[in-house]
Parts: structure tokens; C-alpha cells; sequence
């Protein structure tokens, strides 16, 4: 493990581009991002604002078409090909939006990670690793006789099997129920306490409240970061609205609010909301 709260990957001015019919899709522009050991990064924003864009060069996946990456301290761009797979195999777990994507569908749920060990350079531990995810049931199960939260637990064990520095996860908890997101996010979050820095692209609210720092997309820029626990300004337009922040917004989803004075503090609730 990398001494907590060591940089491992610094982006700078990143840049990416996608052919189009009328030119090049901006996909990112000037996005500056680091990501720390023992951190959990949530990325948020609107469809198509550049979230699987930015997690593919965070994932060293992909190159950015501009702008500087460093991983661990070393430019990304002079890493030769050889030292870019070893990375990407040993010290990255990676879950992709689909979990077929980042699954072997020939191989049973006990020899994923038999098999994830063994890219890793680590001795397996298929029980243990399948029991953080409560599918310690399930290890004789190929992945087509998986279900798709079953099948997104085991992407989750196998990224964590290492556990590898950095896990770089798109949208883990997308159609899940609470119950699967709360054991997928639960996991994510104990690698992060202890000591891998983990990254995901999210829509959910429940994963943007257990990230300890929150990048909001819009348009390809980053658009506003939050640190956990540390207040946020907001200006107070002269009609006394207030804007709250993006990523708060999945928590109003049909755009009321009840607000409540208390002790001097105001307070808002989403409607229904007991506290
Ligand atoms: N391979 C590609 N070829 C062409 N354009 C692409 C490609 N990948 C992404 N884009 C474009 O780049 C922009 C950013 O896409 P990206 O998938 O990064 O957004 P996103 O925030 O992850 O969206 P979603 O939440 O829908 O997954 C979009 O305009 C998209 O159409």
C-alpha cells in the first residue's frame, strides 16, 4: 500500500477529443483532477458531460488528446508500453459500466478471482474476497447465471483483489437496488479506508455521500469540486434564492424543498423528510 494519502495519479489541462461528423467532440477541456490514496473520489454530472471520458485516462485506458498526466509522479505519456500494462494489470482495478465488460463469461465466479490474483502477483482467496461481497454462495456460478447485481458484486471483488492502488469504477451502482448499492458502495468504501484511492463516475446519491471529495462535469469542465465535510459558499441572489450545489440536486428529484429555521440555522429538507 502506497503511505496514505500519497498522490497517485495528477491531471493537468486534460484534454480529450472524439471525431464527429461536424469536427471533433470536446469531450473534456482544461480539466484538472488528483487523486489521493485512501480517497474516494465521486464524478458527477449530466449525461455526456465527460465522465467515462475522464475515468478512461484516469484509468490509463486511454490518452488524453492534450493536457499532462502523472501517475505516481511519472508523466504518463514517456511510460513505456510494457510498464503502461504492468500498471494497468497490477496496480488498477477497473469496473466498467457493464460488469460482463470487466468479466471473463467462460469462467465461474471462484476462478474470477483466481484469476484477478494471479494478474495482481498475489496469493487468491476466492472465499474471502466473494464474502465481502456476500457471494460466497455464488462461486460455482458462471457469469451468464449471474444476476446483474450479482454480477456487479463480483466486478467489484475482482477490481479490489490486491488490493491494487487505485480502483476506477463506471457507474457501480447504476440499476441496483439499495441493498446491492449498499454492499457494492460499502466495499468500494472499505478500500478506500484502507488505503486504495477509488474513483466512479455517478449519478446516485448514495455513492456521492459516502465520496470524500465529489468533481462536477458539465460540458466537459469541471464545473464545481466539494471536499467532504467542509462547508460550501453560496451567493444569495437579491430575491433570497440560493443555488445548491449539482450534486445535491438528486436529492430534491421532483424540485421541492422543505426548508426549517432551528437554533439560527436554516435547514432543507427534501418534502417527507422526517429529520
Ligand atoms: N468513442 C467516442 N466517439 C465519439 N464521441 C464520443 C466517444 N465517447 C464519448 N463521446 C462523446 O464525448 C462526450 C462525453 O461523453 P462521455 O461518455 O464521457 O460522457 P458521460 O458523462 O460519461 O455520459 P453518460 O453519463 O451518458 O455515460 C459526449 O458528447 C459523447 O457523445
Amino acid at each position: 500500500m502506497p503511505a496514505t494519502e500519497e498522490v497517485l495519479l495528477i491531471g493537468a489541462e486534460l484534454l480529450q477529443l472524439y471525431p464527429a461528423p461536424t469536427g471533433a467532440t470536446q469531450a473534456l477541456r482544461g480539466v484538472d483532477v488528483s487523486i489521493r490514496a485512501g480517497r474516494m473520489v465521486a464524478i458527477t454530472g449530466p449525461s455526456g458531460s465527460g465522465k467515462s471520458s475522464l475515468l478512461a485516462i484516469l484509468a490509463l485506458r486511454e490518452r488524453p488528446a492534450g493536457g499532462e498526466l502523472r501517475w505516481r509522479g511519472r508523466p504518463v505519456a514517456t511510460l513505456r508500453r510494457r510498464d503502461l500494462h504492468r500498471i494497468r494489470q497490477r496496480e488498477i482495478g477497473w469496473i466498467a459500466q457493464r460488469p460482463t465488460h470487466s468479466l471473463h463469461p467462460q469462467l465461474v465466479a471462484s476462478d474470477q478471482i483466481v484469476q484477478a490474483a494471479r494478474m495482481r502477483g498475489v496469493p487468491a482467496d476466492p472465499a474471502g474476497v466473494l464474502g465481502s461481497v456476500d457471494l460466497v454462495a455464488r462461486a460455482a456460478a458462471r457469469v451468464p447465471a449471474l444476476s446483474g447485481g450479482e454480477q456487479q458484486r463480483l466486478a467489484v471483488a475482482a477490481a479490489s483483489v490486491g488490493p491494487p492502488l487505485l480502483i476506477v469504477a463506471d457507474e457501480p451502482t447504476a440499476e441496483l437496488d439499495d441493498e446491492t448499492a449498499d454492499l457494492v458502495l460499502s466495499r468500494l468504501r472499505q478500500c478506500a479506508d484502507a488505503g486504495t484511492g477509488v474513483v466512479l463516475a455517478t449519478h446516485d446519491a448514495r455513492a456521492v455521500a459516502r465520496a470524500d471529495t465529489v468533481l462536477h462535469l458539465r460540458r466537459g469542465v469541471l464545473s464545481g469540486t466539494r471536499d467532504a465535510g467542509r462547508a460550501q459558499e453560496t451567493a444569495i441572489d437579491p430575491l433570497g434564492r440560493v443555488q445548491i450545489p449539482d450534486e445535491a440536486l438528486p436529492m430534491f428529484p421532483d424540485g421541492r424543498a422543505v426548508f426549517r429555521i432551528r437554533d439560527g440555522h436554516l435547514e432543507l429538507h427534501p418534502p417527507g423528510d422526517p429529520s
